[in-house]
């Protein structure tokens, strides 16, 4: 390990909860080192360093410096300090890297100005208008059951290993489709669509690190910046074009408010100290597709691999729905899937193991004290999802065991409240959170009704995988 003296000694000891006289730190080259090796092993880095790195440095402190690239990170795993951070949201905003414009410019006309990326005023404003639109999940309830019903129906059709991570994408796509816009891009149909198409191109291609570092390439009179600019275009022009269609409807005193567009643009339009402009709603309706698709989509898919490994859970889960619906699943209503505990038990557990979202980077505005050091003004802080879910500190001895009963009754009292933060906590917690967990409710509740989910052992592995992106099929026999 290559200590920075320099850097280390910013971080002193100033009260006896810190174990050390300085904070502990790993040297930029093992950071950077782990970065690379991690990077080229196809692993989502910079996790797996920061875990390894947490357990040699940082068990006894809940908390130690490394690097992200050249920049100095505090990371933080003790809930404690996490609580502080997630519940001040001033003194700790987001820090610049990652707002979108960090990325480079591709990035900023893609993603925008959305609430995620923004603090302060602008943030409070932006969310004041949001919120409302989340009030009412529960009206989307037909459009889920329409999807996940087709869902089930595709893979009833297949007649064999159905592939996860695809059909799975494909169906979170059509459901924000459908609630955030009123159109159903029909991708579980395997329509083709020129604005998905536009939306998926993006996708892949507006973070890309090359383009963070060397933003003038996206200047350059090239095929691709060509290709990528008319992609934006397509998109932009659909969204634009909702928006106004949604604005005529509320003009014309239609009342119905079917979309989260539509209700965005009825807060809008009502509340004149808190006007959104019209890039700011179009902004706003790429994040709940960004936010919404892709962690929905993997969390789904680390749950049918966790029922295919562990059939007695599959059957507790079986046991309770049939329970709940009183034998017949045509019963189930929203009120029934909040009934089910053991489900939303199993939902913790696959959200602790399986975080889609690792990492929570924010900066200190001023100085600050966590776990007894000293934190100067303008440190990276960065709270670890997945270090903190992870630790056998606050999980105890069975840390790596899959077993939803830890959420369960009195045992779950004694979980820290801030070591499970899949949705992050406090005021910047994930807006969609009770729309994504009433998705998941749902899809699992029809899925295991009808179907038995079966893994041959060492079919595939997603143990320490932290995304989906490889394909993998789950068989399925129907229940008699
Ligand atoms: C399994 C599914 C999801 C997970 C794990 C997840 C996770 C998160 C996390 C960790 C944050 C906070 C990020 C940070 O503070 O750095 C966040 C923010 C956010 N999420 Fe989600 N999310 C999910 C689904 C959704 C869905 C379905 C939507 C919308 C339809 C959504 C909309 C948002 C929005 C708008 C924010 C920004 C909130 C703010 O900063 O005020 N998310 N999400």
């Amino acid at each position: 390990i290559v200590v920075d003296k320099k850097v280390t000694s910013k971080f002193k000891k100033v009260d006896e909860r810190a174990k050390h006289d300085t904070l502990q730190t790993v040297g930029i080259l093992t950071a950077f080192t782990n970065l690379l090796k991690q990077f080229y092993s196809g692993v989502r880095a910079p996790t797996f360093s920061e875990f390894e790195s947490y357990q040699k440095h940082g068990r006894d402190d809940g908390i130690f410096h490394s690097y992200l690239g050249f920049i100095g990170n505090v990371i933080v795993i003790n809930p404690e300090a996490i609580k502080t951070i997630m519940l001040h949201s001033i003194t700790y905003p987001k820090y610049p890297l990652f707002l979108s414009s960090g990325f480079g410019d591709y990035a900023s006309n893609f993603f925008g100005n959305n609430l995620a990326v923004i603090d302060g005023d602008e943030w409070k404003k932006q969310r004041h208008v949001i919120n409302p639109a989340f009030y009412d999940i529960g009206k989307f309830y037909p459009a889920f059951e329409e999807h996940v019903d087709k869902f089930i129906k595709n893979a009833e059709r297949q007649n064999g290993p159905v592939n996860v991570p695809k059909n799975l994408t494909n169906m979170t796509v059509d459901i924000l489709g459908t609630t955030v816009l009123g159109q159903d891009f029909g991708a579980q149909d395997s329509r083709l669509n020129t604005v998905t198409d536009s939306y998926y191109f993006m996708m892949s291609n507006a973070f890309k690190p090359l383009y963070t570092v060397l933003p003038f390439l996206t200047k350059l009179p090239t095929k691709f910046n060509k290709e990528f600019n008319q992609h934006l275009k397509i998109f932009d022009d659909f969204i634009y074009s909702l928006i106004r269609k949604s604005h005529d409807k509320y003009k014309n005193g239609t009342d119905k408010q079917e979309t989260l567009l539509d209700m965005m643009v009825k807060t809008q339009l009502e509340d004149s100290e808190n006007q959104l402009s019209d890039r700011e709603l179009r902004d706003n309706t790429v994040l709940f597709f960004v936010a919404g698709h892709e962690t929905t989509a993997a969390t789904l898919a680390f749950q049918l691999y966790r029922i295919g490994l562990h059939s007695e859970v599959q059957q507790k889960l079986y046991e309770e729905i049939l329970d709940v619906v009183s034998g017949d699943i045509e019963n189930l209503t929203l009120d029934l899937l909040q009934k089910m505990e053991y489900m939303d038990a199993f939902i913790k557990e696959t959200m602790r193991l399986h975080p889609p979202a690792i990492l929570q980077g924010r900066v200190t505005t001023q100085d600050v004290t966590l776990c007894g050091y000293r934190i100067p003004k303008g440190t990276m802080v960065t709270p670890s999802v997945y270090s903190v879910q992870h630790s056998d500190v606050y999980y105890g001895q069975d840390v790596k065991q899959f077993r939803p009963e830890r959420w369960l009754g009195e045992e779950a009292k004694k979980i820290h409240r801030f070591a499970h933060i899949p949705f992050s906590a406090g005021p910047r917690v994930c807006l969609g959170n009770n729309f994504s967990l009433i998705e998941q409710k749902l899809f699992l509740a029809k899925f295991l009704i009808k179907f038995v989910v079966k893994l041959q052992p060492g079919q595939i592995n997603l143990e320490a995988a932290l995304d989906v992106n490889k394909d993998f099929a789950v068989n399925l026999s129907t229940r008699q």
